[in-house]
């Protein structure tokens, strides 16, 4: 983005975490907000799913490729719908912005996670640890700027790094931190650039490569 009052450069969070501020323009912005809004309707739309534990997440989600749910991939949803096929345009996204980190990918991109956070949601600390490929995890943020915490591979605590992550940024983990402990604590309300085709709350991308190949499950 050019027109940014303090320009942000690309900054190394972690060996193999690169934040790549205003990676995307508004147009491609706003094309993958609306792509969003359809990827969100039923059947295999947005759901908020409950973990083992009971607790209910605040963050919605609809799974591409792959139907995610706390805590492993699965090909269809719990009531039998399919998942919803991963589109080719994000394969080329993450290939690019992969690229764009730093890294040389030879597996194909082929499962995304769309999560939506209203003005109250949060992600606690988690891993990224129920794919089998260690190919880097390429994060687009869409709408509100959030908080997103940067961990270690060690614990889910300290230390960490705490990033602003706005609309359009690019967050790429892989190599050393594939599998370092992150999450949102919080999303700052009112700070989407409507331009961008989101006037409340955030939506980000979180494109992998499951390494599950044709298996089933
Ligand atoms: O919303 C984000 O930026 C992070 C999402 C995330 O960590 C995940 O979907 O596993
Ligand atoms: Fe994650």
């Amino acid at each position: 983005m050019t027109d940014e009052l303090f320009p942000r450069g690309p900054v190394t969070v972690a060996p193999g975490a690169v934040h790549l501020p205003g990676w995307l323009d508004l147009a491609e912005q706003r094309e993958l907000v609306d792509a969003c809004r359809e990827w969100a309707r039923p059947p295999a739309g947005m759901v908020r799913h409950t973990t083992p534990g009971g607790g209910r997440m605040s963050v919605r989600m609809v799974s591409l490729g792959r139907h995610w749910a706390p805590y492993r991939y699965r090909r269809t949803l719990p009531d039998g719908e399919p998942v919803k096929p991963f589109p080719p345009v994000l394969g080329a996204l993450a290939a690019r912005g992969a690229a764009a980190a730093g890294f040389a990918v030879a597996e194909r991109y082929d499962v995304a996670l769309v999560n939506f956070y209203d003005a109250d949601a949060a992600m606690g600390l988690h891993r990224d640890s129920d794919e089998r490929s260690a190919a880097p995890v390429v994060s687009l943020s869409l709408g509100d700027a959030c908080v997103f915490r940067f961990g270690n591979t060690e614990r889910r605590g300290r230390p960490w790094t705490d990033v602003e992550l706005r609309g359009g940024d690019l967050f790429v983990f892989g190599g050393p931190a594939r599998l370092a402990y992150h999450g949102v604590p919080r999303i700052h309300p009112g700070t989407a650039d409507p331009r961008g085709g989101l006037t409340s709350g955030r939506l980000n991308i979180t494109i992998r490569v499951s390494g599950l190949g044709a298996g089933p499950g």
